[in-house]
């Protein structure tokens, strides 16, 4: 019995295929929508011109036919007027054609704007997406996201603009060829077309063989892409621990079933180009030996002969470059399917929606409730994080997270920000579910200062002003007197206003790639800058000093102590330190899924067998490992 599931599986995974490709073609003929005109304009031109191929090669058989069988003069020259007429009537319409291809100024225009409106809508749809959809798969990785919206969207031009047209073009080739030839002898067309699976059985196994390998090879490519992506942005570690040669081992490794793949679409594409061309002559030879016998037998003239003969060579004309246009075609069905499953994919916590609750005030209190919470990450459901975890912390107070590594401390701001959607229970913020509220605003009321610092390429100016700009309050390169003033305050307050000041273009500095440029300290300095830019009603700490040396842990923690005595704002604070715990208004002890003490400071570390009481008791050298 499991062959016959493993056959339904198969017939299911089938008929899944068909209908995403069904769907991507779909969608991918609506992305034309805007250039309609011009496009529908072109694919006229290029059926007119299509259309025109198998006509001139019927014009020219009856052309010789005027001179082979008409005797007398007189006749001969009205025949030959007559034909001439007719092809300048073909010329003009291959004008006509030509005209209104090119009118659709150009697919290859029309091409370009299409793509570069489906990048974008890729490039949104990845930015839409939860932060689980980048958890959870190869196809996922920077590098193959990126890889999909340079490589796939570029393959898509083989199925729209010129190469549509052609498509276009190559099927009126076959109607008229066949609709002029039929006309002169059903019999003859009869047996010559009796060739045509011949030729168009050969192409089509090739485009499937070329569709199947393009899938393979894409899936390599994928992870030679995310291979390449993790490697760049881990240069400084490669080169640490030597790691070069591995990286090299592993791309190239990557690269290798592509290449024997191309290999295998060359040898297809080759068969499959050199039978459909072979096929089309060879039909002509046979066309030669019926044609004399149907002559012999009186069931066909001369003139009809010559008519089948060279709409015949004429559709070959019209078809040189059908086996390689098929095969591009199907490769870029394999990435209009990819790139249409991305751009389809909704998403349930979308930031650029614009959809959800903005409260009248547009900025929170801060009153966070955490209610009966319970959370497994989607990519790995095995692991429960929270089981009924509950948790109030007030507007303006500051509450410190505590429990051992993993008790999951940093998964609380992953549902707070809402990167993640609780599985059972609550997550509230001032009374409202921040499911329903604006995934924007939400974020825009938090401001984050994570355990390593993300820089951008840009000045340090243009680093704070972000903070600010993705709050909508304006910021990007520091535009603006406001903005600037905002980011020097928010630098002062994070304690980074000297040294910025001492560096001799002072804001205006760049900080390099992901701030190469500064030192851990600096960078995490202009990192809490950027959360207090906005101003932000809540703030959360990460172990926000963990990753820094001592001298600098002091100076960040100085500036965070600051921050904490100088305003009241809801503060959650991950910490290893004790003295930035102590001060907490709260602290709150996480452990099996959900808060097993929580109190100040004083109070939990007279608890008698208490979590906290324990840490604190172990802590070593001042730091507690919490
Ligand atoms: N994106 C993720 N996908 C799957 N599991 C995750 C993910 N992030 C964290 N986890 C797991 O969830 C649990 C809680 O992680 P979390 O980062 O919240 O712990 P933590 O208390 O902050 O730890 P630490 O003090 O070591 O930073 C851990 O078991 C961790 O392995």
């Amino acid at each position: 019995m499991p062959r016959k599931g493993g056959e339904d599986g198969g017939k299911r995974d089938k008929a899944a295929a068909a209908k995403l490709s069904k769907e991507a073609r779909s969608w991918l003929w609506r992305q034309t929508k805007p250039e309609l005109g011009f496009y529908l304009t072109g694919l006229v031109g290029a059926a007119i011109t299509g259309l025109a191929m198998p006509a001139v090669g019927f014009l020219m058989a009856r052309f010789i036919v005027v001179f082979y069988n008409v005797d007398v003069d007189e006749m001969r020259r009205d025949a030959i007027r007559r034909q001439a007429l007719v092809f300048l009537g073909m010329g003009a319409a291959q004008s006509l054609g030509a005209g209104l291809r090119q009118a659709g100024v150009s697919f290859s225009v029309i091409t370009e704007r299409m793509v570069r409106r489906i990048r974008l809508a890729a490039f949104e749809s990845i930015l839409r997406q939860p932060i689980a959809f980048f958890d959870s798969s190869t196809e996922h990785t920077a590098g193959a996201l990126a890889n999909q919206l340079a490589a796939d969207c570029h393959l898509l031009k083989a199925l729209t603009g010129e190469r549509a047209g052609l498509a276009v073009s190559q099927i009126a080739v076959l109607i008229a060829g066949l609709y002029i030839s039929f006309d002169a002898s059903w019999r003859l067309t009869l047996c010559i077309f009796g060739v045509i699976p011949a030729i168009v059985l050969p192409v089509a196994v090739q485009a499937k063989v070329v569709g199947r390998y393009a899938e393979r090879a894409n899936a390599s490519l994928v992870r030679a892409a995310s291979v390449a992506s993790e490697t760049l942005l881990q240069l400084r570690t490669i080169a640490a621990f030597g790691l070069e040669a591995r990286a090299v081992d592993a791309f190239t490794a990557e690269l290798s079933l592509p290449y024997k793949q191309d290999v295998l679409k060359g040898v297809a594409l080759g068969v499959g180009s050199g039978t459909a061309a072979g096929t089309i002559l060879f039909a002509a030879a046979f066309q030669y030996v019926v044609g004399a016998l149907f002559f012999d037998a009186d069931l066909i003239s001369f003139s009809d002969i010559m008519s089948c003969l060279l709409v015949l060579i004429f559709m070959a004309f019209g078809f040189a470059t059908v086996s390689r246009d098929v095969s591009d075609r199907a490769e870029a069905m394999q990435a209009a399917r990819r790139v249409y499953k991305l751009v389809s994919t909704l998403s349930a916590i979308d930031a650029l929606a614009g959809t959800g609750a903005v409260p009248p005030s547009g900025r929170a209190a801060g009153r966070i409730e955490l209610v009966e919470v319970s959370f497994a990450y989607p990519a790995r459901r095995d692991v429960q994080v929270y089981q009924g975890l509950s948790l109030t912390i007030e507007p303006g107070a500051t509450v410190a997270l505590a429990g051992p590594s993993g008790c999951g401390k940093s998964t609380l701001v992953a549902l707070l920000e809402r990167w993640y959607d609780v599985d059972g229970g609550r997550v509230v913020l001032d009374g409202a579910d921040v499911r329903s509220l604006s995934v924007r605003w939400l974020r825009s009321q938090i401001g984050l200062v994570s355990q390593e610092p993300v820089l951008f390429n840009g000045t340090i100016a243009y680093n704070i002003g972000l903070g600010a700009a993705a709050a909508g309050e304006g910021g990007g390169e520091g535009g603006g007197e406001a903005a600037a003033a905002a980011v020097e305050v928010a630098a002062r307050q994070a304690n980074a206003h000297a040294f910025v000041s001492a560096m001799p273009d002072g804001y205006a500095t760049e900080v390099g790639d992901k701030g190469v440029q500064l030192s851990g300290g600096q960078k995490q300095r202009i990192a809490i800058a950027r959360a207090l830019v906005r101003d932000p009603p809540i703030l959360v700490l990460d172990e926000a000093t963990s990753a820094l040396d001592a001298e600098s842990e002091r100076i960040v923690q100085a500036a965070l102590d600051e921050l904490l005595r100088a305003q009241r704002r809801t503060t959650i604070v991950i910490a290893h330190r004790l003295s930035t715990i102590r001060n907490a208004d709260k602290i709150a002890v996480v452990s099996g899924g959900r808060v097993v003490e929580e109190g100040p400071h004083d109070e939990l570390v007279d608890r008698e067998g208490g979590i906290y009481r324990s840490l604190v008791l172990h802590n070593n050298a001042g730091r507690v490992e919490l």
